[in-house]
C-alpha cells in the first residue's frame, strides 16, 4: 500500500499534547515525516522529559498511524526532548509582606472533599514537628474544619495588646498557631461570603493577628476556583501554591483547573506541586494488596502534564479519618505509615519552596534556621 504524508500529518493531528490545547501538528511538535514506501518516519521533539511522556508520545504516534492510515506500516519515532522555553515572566508575590512571615503556602483543590482540609492539618504538624513556626489559616469559608481537626472548636482568639494596637491572639494546638473563620460563624450557620467580604475578614485575621514569628503560614483555600479565589488570592501575598486531588478523573479534572488558576497571568503564583490523596486503599489483613479506588496514578500523570512537581501520595486510611474527627492530625502518630507519609510529602513541599524562593529576591527567601529544616531539605 502506498501511504500518503498528508494522510499521516491527518492522524498525528488526532494526537493531543500533554498540559496544551492543542495536536502535536498544530504545537509544531512534529517537525518532519518522511515515507518510504511502507515505512514513515517521524521526528517529534517534546518538552516533557520524563519517560512516561516519552514513552505515552512514541505509543500514540504509533497507535494513531496503525489505526488511521495503515495497520501494517512500519514506523520510526525519532523522539527528542527540548527543555520548554521559560516564561520572561517570573512568578512574583502579591500584596504587601506580611513582616515576620516568611513563607504564605496556599492549599487549594478544584473539588470538595478531596482532602485539601486534612492535607494542611498535617503538613502544618509536620512542619511543626520538624522545627519550623508555623500558623495555619483556615479560610475554607465554605466550611471551615481546622476548630475540629485541631480539638479547639471550644476556644476563641484572645486580644492581644502588640505596641499599642489589639491584635487577635491565634490558638495554639499540636505547635501550630491557628486562626480559622470558624471562629467567628456558629457551626450551624449557613455563610453566604462575596469574595471581598471574604478577602476582607482574610485580612483581619493575618494582618491584625498577633502571629510572631512563622517560617510557613499554611493558607486552607476554600475547594474550587472562583470570584472568590481571586480576591482572596490578590490581596495574600502568597509564595506558592499545593494543589490536593483523588485520581478520580472528575477531581483531576478540577485540580486541572485549580493549577491553571494559580497559574493565570493576574494571579501568577507558582504551583509546588500535586498531592495525590487516597491514592489507593490496602485492608489492614491483607496489607500488601492494593485497591485503587479513584483510579490509578491520576494526579502523578495529570504533575508530568501539567510539568509541576508530583508531591507524593497518600493512602485512604480509616485512622486518618477517624484523627481528624477525634481532632488530632494522623501525622501525630509516631512511627506509623502515615506519619512517613506526611513527613515525606512535608519535605517536598520544603525542598519546592527553597527551590521557588531562590528566583525571588533574599529577602522573601524562608530561612530554614533549625537542624531538622535543613535534613528536611538536604535528605531525599
Ligand atoms: N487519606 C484519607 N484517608 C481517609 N479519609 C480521608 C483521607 N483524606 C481525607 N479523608 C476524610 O475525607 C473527608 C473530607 O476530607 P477534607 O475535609 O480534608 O476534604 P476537603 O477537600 O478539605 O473538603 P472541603 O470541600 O470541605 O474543603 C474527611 O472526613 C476526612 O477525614
Amino acid at each position: 500500500m502506498k501511504i500518503e504524508k498528508k494522510d499521516v500529518l491527518k492522524a498525528l493531528e488526532t494526537i493531543s499534547v500533554p498540559g496544551e490545547g492543542q495536536n502535536m501538528v498544530e504545537s509544531g511538535a512534529i517537525k518532519n515525516v518522511l515515507v518510504f514506501g511502507d515505512e514513515v518516519v517521524v521526528d517529534v521533539t517534546i518538552n516533557n522529559h520524563s519517560l512516561q511522556a516519552k514513552k505515552k508520545t512514541e505509543v500514540s504516534i504509533l497507535q494513531a498511524i496503525h489505526k488511521e492510515v495503515y495497520e501494517k506500516a512500519q514506523i520510526k519515532v525519532n523522539l527528542k526532548v527540548e527543555a520548554a522555553a521559560t516564561p520572561d515572566k517570573k512568578p512574583e508575590i502579591k500584596g504587601k509582606p506580611i513582616p515576620g512571615i516568611d513563607n504564605i503556602i496556599a492549599v487549594a483543590s478544584g473539588k470538595g472533599g478531596v482532602g485539601k482540609s486534612t492535607v494542611t492539618a498535617n503538613l502544618a504538624v509536620t512542619l511543626s514537628k520538624m522545627g519550623f513556626k508555623v500558623g495555619l489559616l483556615d479560610a475554607d469559608i465554605y466550611g471551615p474544619s481546622a476548630t475540629i481537626m485541631f480539638d479547639i472548636i471550644n476556644e476563641k482568639p484572645l486580644s492581644v495588646n502588640v505596641d499599642g494596637k489589639s491584635k487577635m491572639k491565634p490558638v495554639e494546638s499540636y505547635g501550630v498557631k491557628i486562626l480559622s473563620i470558624g471562629f467567628f460563624t456558629q457551626p450551624d450557620q449557613a455563610v453566604v461570603w462575596r469574595g471581598p467580604m471574604a478577602a476582607k475578614a482574610l485580612n483581619q485575621m493575618i494582618f491584625d493577628a498577633a502571629w510572631g514569628n512563622l517560617d510557613f503560614l499554611i493558607v486552607d483555600l476554600p475547594p474550587g476556583t472562583g470570584d472568590i479565589h481571586l480576591s482572596i488570592m490578590q490581596s495574600l501575598p502568597l509564595t506558592g501554591a499545593v494543589v490536593v486531588s483523588t485520581p478520580q478523573t472528575v477531581a483531576l479534572a478540577d485540580a486541572r483547573k485549580g493549577v491553571a488558576m494559580f497559574q493565570q497571568e493576574s494571579i501568577n503564583v507558582p504551583v509546588l506541586g500535586i498531592v495525590e490523596n487516597m491514592a489507593y486503599f490496602s485492608p489492614p489483613e491483607l496489607p500488601e494488596n492494593r485497591y485503587h479506588i479513584f483510579g490509578k496514578d491520576g494526579a502523578r500523570n495529570l504533575s508530568e502534564d501539567l510539568n509541576i512537581p508530583f508531591l507524593g501520595e497518600l493512602p485512604l486510611i480509616q485512622s486518618i479519618r477517624e484523627a481528624g474527627d477525634i481532632g488530632r492530625p494522623a501525622a501525630m502518630q509516631e512511627g506509623t505509615d502515615i506519619e512517613n507519609a506526611f513527613i515525606e510529602i512535608t519535605k517536598k513541599v520544603v525542598q519546592e519552596t527553597v527551590r521557588r524562593n531562590d528566583a525571588l529576591p533574599p529577602t522573601k527567601a524562608i530561612e530554614i534556621t533549625t537542624m531538622a529544616g535543613c535534613s528536611a531539605v538536604n535528605k531525599k
